[in-house]
């Protein structure tokens, strides 16, 4: 807290203080400011963190700084306001001429205007709760990128997990630029002043900067709010062109400057380039990036827009000039805000009543300047992050998401970014055998090898003495499994489009010359728009020319019975055999085949007749029917992948909308997602710290290697009833099984970004 309020300290110091202390009525303002400042900054920076823990003693005294926050900013606010009521009646008359030289001028910039000046003044007293910012590009920016440190980012995070770090960056000026108060119900509500005095005015007042220093303050802060609201405006619709009217429009010099710094700000250079280097001409704009692993979610905190038609006189006509079409349009073009950005969840019920229902005045430079690393709002943050430098104690760990064979599966957090991950940890002590090293040393190098949507991507590992962490894209909607059971079965056409999504990864997988051999609803997750995402690849194999393999592995049930019978080996069409399995699988809730040994090695058709009288369409049956064709050679996708999408099960699969899977919504985009149930804010909260990686590594007992050894083996003997809960066999545990535990442990991590890696665990 105390560093945050230092911050401030520094910036007012240095930046305000030095352009516009001089006057001073602005003692107040600045005091205001600074008290709004620290209040958002507080409430977004740590009250809306889910992950902060409400319970804590520390809370308390959170509460009450808050309050006396609140009290000393509304003791500012009635002094101003005061102030302010003395000013209105002198001027009236200003307000009417500015009214009419803004109608007159119709979007030209009279920007060496003195009245028009002294009108803007005289705006900001009338909308005094909309003047408070101090987001002047002109002095702001370019002076906090000196003295500013950037917070980490997760300060930045703002009021939600779920909201993606970008948005919050263009939220803010939004916020920050309006009235925020509370309603009735404890919502904070945003009120759109709709002081409309837009970037004309904003640049007369920086013009007139030197005729009149009183002026100059009013009015930058009573148009920041208007260059704000343009600028995010902007970056919703795309407005490129309006943009660069617009300081065409401006046929001052400095104008221009303060124009393009105030685009720079929030429509992101290049993380590299200096804050003022934007040039009026070039594509300031960019799409919002939303990381797959974000969604907004539920509204129990719901920020809203409201039209505060008491301020409306003065800005109908001054709407006319304005090139960025916010204001004009406030109605239509306040939905799709409100829809990205607008709607989101604090997992933990905040009572707002408790505060005073105060408006809340906050505007300040320094919120609202998101780190340098976020400017470039065209990227999204993941790739930013440098893979290559990154520690385990770059993350925070948090609850379960499940257990498997060798270890556990984490939600994690990356401290900069802010985004969640899963880490996937290995335990060195049950990893003792050379076949399961082997294993082991395959699925990273194959997962850190590997990146398509449809396929969970592995960003980098961490060695220690006693682990093994993979850190994974997250996928927050459980896997396919885990819906399976809850839905029994899937219509035809859900099936359809998960079943076509597997397609796009198989072939992936096999252009790769990679065999999956792995394919079931257990390892396909689903990520948070619905879509699935292949994961497991501790069976995969990379062949050399996509030639056959002897290895006998995989899951009983999926299993093509190739792997056993032949003495050619396996190849790839082990995979489409087991695409048949999940598609009936998913279609009607039964597995095809019964699960004895003798059916393994001799895979009748027997499920033809379950068949028989299905409600199923011929497509599908014929399709599944391909797939399960016990000759690879004649199996559907045996010699080309794409004889699999080309099937006329497919013909209404749009395979291009498919590869570009984030333009549309997954097939089970409807499912809640993991992290927002309630179960996940626990899940949040579970585990703060990361169990001690640091331990000496323990030498493993014999026995209880042998021990996980037979387990192994007690799972290949099928207990019908556990058999789904089964994730691991492999047949040749048997033959070399090998006690060698000389571990050879070294602490590089190895990731993605190293560029083909091959790095080898053991
Ligand atoms: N990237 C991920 N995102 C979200 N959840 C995941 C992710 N990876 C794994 N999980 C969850 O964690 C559980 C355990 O995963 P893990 O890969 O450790 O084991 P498994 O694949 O189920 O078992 P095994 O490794 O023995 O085959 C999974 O069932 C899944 O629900």
């Amino acid at each position: 807290m105390s560093a945050i309020l230092n911050n401030y300290q520094y910036i007012q110091n240095n930046s305000l203080n030095s352009n516009i202390s001089n006057n001073s009525n602005n003692s107040t303002i600045l005091s205001l400011c600074d008290n709004a400042t620290q209040l958002m900054d507080i409430i977004m920076r740590e009250f809306n963190d889910p992950i902060f823990d409400y319970n804590q003693s520390s809370n308390k005294s959170l509460v009450k700084t808050i309050k006396s926050l609140l009290e000393t900013l509304t003791k500012n606010l009635n002094q101003n306001q005061n102030n302010n009521n003395n000013n209105n009646n002198n001027n009236n008359n200003n307000n009417n001429n500015n009214n009419n030289n803004n109608n007159n001028n119709n979007n030209n910039n009279n920007n060496n205007n003195n009245n028009n000046s002294n009108n803007n003044n005289n705006n900001n007293n009338n909308n005094y709760n909309s003047c408070n910012n101090f987001n002047t590009p002109q002095i702001i920016i370019n002076d906090s990128y000196k003295l500013y440190t950037p917070p980490p980012a997760p300060m930045l995070k703002g009021l939600s997990c779920e909201v993606p770090l970008e948005t919050m960056e263009y939220m803010q000026p939004l916020d920050l630029s309006n009235n925020m108060s509370l309603n009735n119900s404890g919502n904070m509500v945003i009120n759109n002043t709709n002081n409309s005095n837009d970037n004309i005015n904003s640049n007369n007042i920086i013009n007139n900067n030197n005729n009149n220093s009183n002026s100059l303050n009013n009015n930058i802060l009573n148009n920041s709010l208007n260059n704000n609201l343009n600028n995010l405006n902007n970056n919703l619709n795309n407005l490129n062109n309006n943009n660069n009217s617009n300081n065409n429009n401006n046929n001052n010099t400095n104008n221009n400057t303060t124009n393009n710094n105030s685009q720079s700000f929030y429509n992101a250079p290049s993380s590299n380039s200096t804050p003022s280097h934007s040039s009026p001409s070039s594509p300031t704009t960019s799409s919002i990036p939303f990381h797959p692993n974000f969604t907004l979610s539920q509204d129990n905190f719901n920020y809203q827009l409201q039209t505060n038609n008491n301020n409306n006189n003065n800005n109908n006509n001054n709407n006319n000039n304005n090139n960025n079409n916010f204001l004009q349009t406030s109605q239509q073009q306040q939905q799709p805000i409100q829809n990205q950005f607008l709607k989101f969840s604090t997992p933990t019920t905040i009572n707002f009543n408790e505060i005073p229902k105060q408006p809340i005045i906050c505007s300040s430079p320094i919120v609202n300047i998101p780190p340098p690393f976020y400017l470039d709002c065209s990227v999204d943050p993941i790739e930013n992050i440098d893979w290559r430098k990154s520690k385990i104690s770059d993350f925070n760990f948090y609850g379960s998401l499940g257990s498997g064979s060798f270890g556990t599966a984490k939600l994690c957090r990356h401290r900069d970014t802010g985004l969640f991950f899963c880490s996937k940890t290995l335990r060195r002590e049950t990893i003792v055998h050379e076949k399961h090293k082997e294993h082991v040393n395959n699925e990273i190098s194959i997962m850190l090898n590997i990146s398509h949507p449809y396929i969970v991507k592995t960003y980098t590992t961490f060695k220690t003495p006693t682990k093994i962490h993979f850190i994974m894209e997250y996928a927050g909607k459980k896997d396919l499994f885990h819906h399976l059971r809850s839905n029994k079965c899937f219509s035809e056409q859900t099936t359809k489009q998960i079943v076509a999504e597997i397609v796009l990864a198989i072939e992936y997988l096999h252009a790769e010359n990679i065999i999956y051999r792995d394919l079931k609803p257990e390892n396909i997750l689903i990520d948070e728009k619905g879509h699935i995402k292949l994961t497991d690849f501790g069976f995969s194999k990379k062949t050399i020319g996509g030639k056959n393999t002897t290895s006998v592995c995989g899951t009983f049930d999926y299993m093509a019975p190739e792997i056993l019978n032949s003495n050619n080996g396996h190849g790839k069409p082990v995979d489409w055999w087991a695409l048949g399995v999940v598609v009936y699988e998913l279609v009607t809730g039964k597995l095809p085949f019964s699960n004895s040994k003798e059916s393994l090695l001799n895979r009748k058709a027997d499920f033809h007749l379950i068949f028989q009288n299905s409600f199923l369409s011929n497509e599908i049956k014929d399709f599944i029917f391909q797939l399960l064709t016990i000759d690879p050679s004649k199996r559907l996708g045996s010699f080309d992948s794409s004889s699999v999408r080309n099937h006329k099960w497919f013909s209404d699969i749009d395979w291009l909308l498919l590869e570009s899977k984030y333009q549309i919504d997954g097939p089970l985009s409807t499912l809640n997602s993991f992290i927002n149930c309630d179960f996940n804010i626990n899940l949040l909260k579970k585990s703060k710290s990361y169990p001690d990686h640091q331990q000496p590594q323990q030498q493993q007992p014999q026995q209880q290697n042998n021990q996980f050894f037979n387990q192994q083996q007690q799972n290949f003997n099928f207990n019908p009833q556990q058999q789904q809960q089964q994730q691991f066999f492999n047949f040749q545990f048997n033959s070399n099984f090998n006690n060698n535990n000389n571990n050879n442990f070294n602490e590089a991590c190895t990731s993605n970004t190293c560029g083909g890696t091959t790095a080898s665990i053991f």
